[in-house]
């Protein structure tokens, strides 16, 4: 298949040369940050001809039928801060919205596929604020009725609701084993989907379980490559140096990491030869990456956005966001169980990352979705920095941030769980941040004390790089 717009062609197989390989990994979730990794470490491997990703879109249609009418090719627009490198990746032989659930069933249930991979956001997996399923979410609980009513319908909309209707299926096909891995920004994630999933099974279908336990395979992963949202300027630069229409085209930088830890029971691309690191704990990589970058993302999405900076290459290039983001690191390295000198390495690579002008990464991106993200990027260093006996100013700032955001400072805010946060901090500053950190279970009169001049100070007239 191939399709043009005007005079400009489209991608297509026919036209590169790109048989698509046999389905063996299913992918949730057909957002940019996938396409610029796991689809590109499976693009690499050098068993890619075996192995195709059969794609699912998390929510709209939308991706499927775009990305369908270029056969599932699209163009990986890497970003050096020295210029642009387009490469064209072809690693998905299919793509499928959300809702078919019978693709989706179909696919569990043949014996070759082997991966379940996702990528759908931290809110995507439906957890309450223990971890556990989040019952009392409408959808879920639609899910749990729509699964108990008819398990091979098609009223399932959630991840876990789609991951047990899928295991469903491949238990009754009885095809054996099939590693799930997912790649969004959670700690300990193998185990995080594991729960949320049994959580479902023990509403829908017990006898489903033992099966579970037998034959798949929850793999932990750590995942890393600064992947922004799609411009305009983007397809048009595509557009220049390749001569192609390409709507798809994912911007991303030339860095990648990808860590991962667990079993294969059916196989799995040589993602390893492409770069990838297969260990037995991922916890310490993990640590450092979610609290050394993903926490000064946060920091910045906050802080910075309330300085009036759009971007992390704007924020980071303002010396008081950058005193803030070195105090943020000097809180959490730490309690990084890495040696120093990576740890510092680290951060001397992060200043260049972030400082590469030509990813333009939006604040008001990195802003969504506080309530999943400051529990898992903030609380631990605050906790860990309470440990060693000290109350932490650089560590608090992210969580005094992301209350004057949440009071109506900086990047708009957007969040799963906007109106408790935004009931939680009205009224005085002092009202608010005891709530919040009543919430965040840090109620301590010590950090109390702190945060409130903080979130006082952030919000103070003449607090915007403007005017000062
Ligand atoms: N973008 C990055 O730089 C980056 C880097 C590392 C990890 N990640 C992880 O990847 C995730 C996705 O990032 P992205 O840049 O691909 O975002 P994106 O917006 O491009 O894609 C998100 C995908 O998740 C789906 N989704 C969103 N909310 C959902 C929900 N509630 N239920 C089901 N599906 C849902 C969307 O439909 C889409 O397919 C992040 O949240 C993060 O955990 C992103
Ligand atoms: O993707 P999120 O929403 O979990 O977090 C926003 C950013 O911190 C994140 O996307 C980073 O850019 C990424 O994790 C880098 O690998």
């Amino acid at each position: 298949m191939s399709a043009e717009t005007g005079n400009v062609p489209r991608l297509s197989r026919a036209e590169h040369g790109r048989a698509a390989s046999p389905v063996r990994v299913v992918h949730l979730g057909l957002g940019n940050f996938f396409r610029a990794h796991a689809a590109w470490y499976t693009e690499h491997a050098p068993d890619a001809a075996e192995w195709g990703i059969a794609a699912f879109t998390g929510r709209s249609p939308d991706a499927a039928e775009s990305l369908g009418a270029q056969d599932g090719l699209y163009t990986l627009l890497v970003r050096a801060a020295d210029g642009p490198e387009p490469e064209v990746i072809s690693s998905l032989s299919a793509v499928h919205p959300g809702a078919d659930l019978a693709a989706l069933r179909d696919y569990f249930a043949r014996p070759e596929v082997a991966v379940v991979t996702i990528t759908v956001t931290e809110a995507g997996y439906r957890r309450a604020s223990d971890g556990s399923l989040d019952l009392d979410d409408e959808a879920v609980a639609a899910d749990i009725a729509a699964l108990r009513d008819d398990p091979a319908g098609d009223d399932v909309s959630t991840t876990p609701g789609r991951l047990v209707a899928g295991l469903l299926a491949r238990r009754d096909a009885d095809t054996g084993g099939i590693a799930i891995v997912p790649n969004d920004n959670v700690p300990d994630n193998g185990a995080m989907v594991a729960r949320v999933v049994g959580d479902l099974i023990a509403e829908v279908d017990p006898s489903l379980q033992e099966w579970v336990d037998a034959y798949v395979s929850f793999v932990t992963t750590m995942v890393d490559r600064i992947t922004p949202r799609t411009t305009d300027a983007d397809r048009s630069e595509v557009k220049t140096l390749r001569g192609v229409d390409d709507p798809e085209v994912v911007p991303t930088e030339p860095f990648s990491e990808w860590v991962l830890a667990g079993e294969f029971p059916g196989g799995r691309p040589a993602w390893d030869d492409a770069g990838a690191t297969v260990v037995d704990d991922v916890a310490p990589f993990e640590q450092r990456k979610l609290w050394l970058l993903n926490g000064s993302h946060s920091l910045m999405a906050y802080a910075a956005s309330i300085r009036g900076h759009e971007t992390v290459a704007d924020a980071i290039a303002d010396s008081q966001v950058r005193e803030w983001v070195e105090e943020w690191w000097d809180a959490a390295a730490p309690h990084v169980p890495l040696p120093e000198t990576d740890v510092t390495a680290y951060r001397k690579a992060l200043i260049e990352r972030y400082s590469n002008g030509n990813i333009r990464h939006l604040l008001a991106q990195i802003a969504a979705d506080g309530s999943q993200k400051i529990p898992i990027r903030a609380v631990p260093v605050i906790k860990a920095e309470l440990g060693a006996g000290r109350v932490s100013e650089g560590a608090l700032r992210l969580v005094s941030a992301w209350i004057a955001h949440l009071r109506g400072s900086g990047a708009p805010v957007t969040d799963p769980q906007a109106d408790l946060l935004q009931g939680l901090v009205t009224g005085s500053v002092d009202n608010g941040v005891d709530r919040v950190l009543e919430w965040l279970g840090l109620k301590d009169g010590q950090l109390r004390d702190v945060v409130v001049q903080q979130v006082t100070d952030l919000e103070a007239p003449g607090a915007t790089k403007e005017e000062k």
